[in-house]
């Protein structure tokens, strides 16, 4: 893609303001050639402009695309200084059009007094001075372009512009909340000269990136702003742009802000948990204006972020592999030392990858709350559950496990904190977007669905409480050995990693990604949320196969554990405990372990009131058949 030591820098501003000069000695610095626009032009032009009349675009048109070859051709070696008027965005577009790299922007600023005095003092050129007011009108100043003013001798204005290109940073953030403050000292931590950015919103969010840099001492070499264009000046070309604002109308917001400032192969990165088709949408727009687009998931919650998160990123393969080697310093590592960070695939595959760790993330907290709720109708205090679960096998073990253990035990003044916690949990949405796809997939992803719903029937207080008036239902304790209840756990959590694996399947699939599911297991394994001992597990085992009931290993534990978990569910239902997650394992195990299934009625039912017709087993063609079924 790129050669790396190779720079385009072209020199802009209106005619008379020292462009030569400068791209001189600029290219003498940089010990690259020199080239003056004003040579390439055709005679027409110099006529026209020595007449004393304007150059139209049409006029300028087949100008520009010549500066246009010869930036391309030193591209691909050393690069180049070209000085050119580049007065209007179109016409700076057509320069640096097809560019294998972003070039530097040099816009050279003066008043037109000073200008036009120079133009007057200046012999053999063809530019007559009155053609000053109409570049002056024509001119459009750049957004994106390092800028200084003439009035400096123009061996100064080379020092600042080496200067600003040494200060620049490498990599950028917007959105200093929760996940954004800890990536950017994550990031600075590392050795990482970065620009932050928040917005400034009068009377509510002010002098942020600043107060920010100042509370923390590896933040010390960060540049921090709140006015855009000077963030987007501060970076490095191409721009890598690590966005961690909230997922949807936010996204988009700042991307029409941000896009118009930036130059070709600039390189934004979403690291919210946006959803995986707007990331699509997000991408081929960005890619139509030559800008790439990374969705790129994240987890780890506020201190994963900090001392080293999952990451999974999606979309185009050059541009990850500039982002590769930042990324994969702040990210978490794995049991080997390699960072839990791999390029997932094209398009919405990273923001998919993270959609679904947070379905199977769902399904593992509610697994949690339903043995909690076991324990506690055995009438065990949250000590006492704490206790229970810390002493479970080595295969249970899980950062969820952890830190509900750690929850359980927080005390506030003589009471466990948990009991004061209303029992209403909220969402963000990524579990609902996982159900919708499963469901638009058609993959039986039963428990996160079962976790999701269960969120939104605890929502429902009031609902609980009024039919718990009418209704009562007494729960009684289970009457089952701990070992029974921590092994159905065991194995309710080896049926959600099998669904949600299935379910990355079958996208993958669907969607052409060629997902490589042992390796996100791997990122999987540490940073992250859904980090477990199994997870380490299935690492290994999904290098074998995809299909990970088949696996031996898991089949045998299913074989050793199956008992338990159907008596444990059973025994919730006789004592009226709700366990939807817990059930629908023990419902899929029954369901994918019988060759046969009730769904011919179905079927036949179908046909009858729909002509829906149906196949028959009788008939190995695959035929479907029609009955008349009144007749
Ligand atoms: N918190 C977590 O554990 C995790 C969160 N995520 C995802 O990361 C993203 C960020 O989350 P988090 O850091 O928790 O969120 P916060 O609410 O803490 O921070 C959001 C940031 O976005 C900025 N922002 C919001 N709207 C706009 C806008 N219209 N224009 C510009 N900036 C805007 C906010 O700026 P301001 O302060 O000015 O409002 C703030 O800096 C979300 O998509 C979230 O789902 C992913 C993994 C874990
Ligand atoms: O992505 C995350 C962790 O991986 C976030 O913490 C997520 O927002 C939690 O989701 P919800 O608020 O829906 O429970």
């Amino acid at each position: 893609m790129n050669n790396s030591d190779s720079r385009i820098f072209f020199i802009m501003g209106v005619s008379g303001v020292g462009k030569t000069t400068v791209g001189k000695l600029l290219a003498q610095n940089f010990n690259i050639p020199f080239f003056d626009g004003d040579d390439f032009h055709p005679e027409y032009n110099i006529k026209k402009m020595a007449g004393g009349h304007p150059l139209s675009d049409e006029d300028r048109l087949e100008w520009l695309k010549s500066l246009n070859k010869l930036a391309k051709d030193h591209a691909k070696e050393s690069g180049c200084v070209i000085a050119c008027s580049a007065l209007k965005e179109n016409y700076r577009n057509l320069l640096e059009d097809d560019l294998n790299q972003s070039p530097h922007w040099i816009y050279l600023e003066g008043s037109f007094d000073l200008i036009s005095s120079r133009l007057k003092n200046r012999k053999g050129h063809y530019m007559p001075s009155n053609l000053l007011h109409s570049q002056f009108d024509t001119l459009e100043i750049p957004d994106n372009a390092l800028t200084f003013n003439v009035e400096n001798p123009a061996e100064e204005i080379v020092e600042m512009i080496v200067q600003k290109l040494n200060d620049q940073a490498e990599f950028g953030l917007i959105g200093l909340g929760v996940m954004g403050k800890s990536l950017c000292r994550n990031l600075a931590s590392k050795g990482v000269k970065i620009s932050m950015f928040n917005r400034h919103v009068p009377g509510k969010e002010e002098n942020i990136a600043s107060d920010f840099k100042q509370q923390h001492k590896e933040l010390e070499n960060a540049l921090a702003f709140d006015e855009l264009h000077k963030f987007v000046s501060s970076l490095q070309q191409p721009r890598k742009i690590f966005l961690m604002v909230n997922a949807g109308s936010a996204i988009d917001a700042v991307i029409e802000e941000l896009a118009p400032l930036l130059s070709k192969n600039d390189i934004i990165i979403d690291g919210g948990n946006s959803h995986y088709e707007d990331t699509a949408r997000r991408e081929s727009l960005l890619s139509e204006k030559g800008l790439f687009f990374i969705g790129c998931g994240v987890s780890g919650g506020e201190e994963g972020a900090l001392k080293g998160p999952s990451i999974m990123p999606g979309g185009d393969l050059q541009a990850y592999d500039l982002i590769k080697p930042y990324l994969e310093k702040i990210a978490a590592r794995d049991k080997n030392d390699n960072a839990c960070c791999t390029y997932i695939g094209k398009s919405g595959s990273g923001h998919f990858t993270k959609m679904l760790h947070n379905g199977i993330e769902y399904a593992e907290m509610q697994l949690l709350a339903e043995f909690y709720q076991i324990f506690k109708t055995k009438g065990n205090n949250p000590d006492e559950i704490a206790e229970i679960l810390s002493k479970s096998d080595v295969d249970t073990q899980s950062y969820l496990l952890e830190i509900t253990i750690d929850i359980l035990k927080k005390r506030e003044g003589n009471d466990w904190l948990i009991h004061k916690i209303l029992d209403k949990a909220g969402n963000k949405g990524t579990g609902n977007w996982t159900t919708i796809a499963s469901a638009q997939l058609g993959v039986p992803s039963t428990l996160i669905a079962g976790s999701l719903f269960a969120r939104y029937l605890s929502a429902f207080k009031d609902d609980r409480d009024r039919v718990q008036n009418i209704l009562p239902s007494e729960l009684s304790a289970i009457e089952v050995s701990i070992d029974h209840i921590l092994e159905a756990y065991q194995l309710a959590r080896i049926i959600n990693h099998i669904q949600g694996f299935k379910f990355l399947k079958e996208a993958s699939e669907t969607y052409k990604w060629s997902l490589n599911l042992s390796e996100i297991a791997r990122i999987w394994t540490n940073g992250c949320i859904i980090r477990s001992e199994l997870m380490e597990k299935l690492v290994d085992m999904l290098k074998s196969g995809d299909d990970l009931i088949l696996h031996t290993e898991i089949s045998s534990s299913i074989k050793k554990l199956k008992p338990a978990l159907s008596k444990v569910v059973a025994k919730c239902i006789e004592s009226n405990i709700a366990v939807p997650c817990l059930s629908e394992a023990i419902n899929f195990l029954n369901g994918i372990s019988q060759a046969d299934s009730p769904a011919n009625l179905i079927q036949a039912q179908r046909d009858y009131f729909g002509a829906h017709t149906y196949q028959r087993v009788d008939d190995k063609s695959g035929k479907f058949h029609h009955t008349e079924w009144l007749k």
